[in-house]
């Protein structure tokens, strides 16, 4: 099924779909879905958006955890969605430190460019980008997606600083971002 700009939603991980941790999600049994965030997926997916996955994974780069352990939560959460009766079209993560110099670590839209081609997309401009952290919207913005901040995970403190919050939706969570993306396509 192919999917045009307006119809993709790219997500952020840590404190959008999952609790997030100042520790850093390690393990398994640290990676603790939000059950409305599934849900949520699910509905979304079920309307036909494609659901996507971006997130900075430096704990990998600082030895926190490896490769394996990432894909063992990234098993967890597709099947999870699927058992909802959604999918994830891909998950792109940053491996790399913040001195690393890559341009995929958020605020560059390295992963955004990598969900693009993976969709075969002509352009990103119109897609949704969900958040909770500053530098998850400066990469969405970067490639001309709709800005959206939840409340969840570091979203409250993002909100309270204030900065670079122009032309952003904010949301409770992501079940309340998807309750009023569901009613505006009616
Ligand atoms: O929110 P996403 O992008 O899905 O993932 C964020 C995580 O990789 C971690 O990112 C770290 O930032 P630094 O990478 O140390 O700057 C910290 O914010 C941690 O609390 C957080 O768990
Ligand atoms: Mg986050
Ligand atoms: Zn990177």
């Amino acid at each position: 099924m192919s999917t045009s700009p307006e119809g993709l939603i790219i997500l952020d991980r840590d404190g959008v779909i999952n609790e997030d941790s100042d520790a850093y999600i390690k393990s398994l049994a640290e990676w603790i879905p939000y059950p409305s965030a599934i849900r949520a997926m699910a509905r979304l997916s079920q309307a036909g958006y494609t659901l996507t996955v971006a997130t900075n994974q430096s704990g990998i780069a600082r030895g926190y955890y490896d490769e394996t352990t990432l894909e063992a939560m990234h098993e967890r959460l597709r099947r999870m969605v699927k058992e909802a009766g959604g999918e994830i079209a891909h998950i792109a993560y940053c491996p790399h430190g913040p001195d690393d110099g890559c341009d995929c670590r958020k605020p560059y839209p390295g992963l955004l460019r990598q969900i693009q081609r993976k969709l075969n997309l002509a352009t990103l401009t119109g897609s949704w980008l969900v958040g909770d952290s500053l530098r998850d919207l400066q990469a969405g913005e970067a490639v001309g997606c709709h800005s959206v901040l939840v409340r969840t995970g570091k979203g409250k403190n993002t909100e309270t600083r204030g900065e670079g919050l122009k032309n952003v939706h904010i949301f409770d969570d992501l079940g309340t971002f998807a309750d009023w993306l569901l009613d505006k396509k009616k």
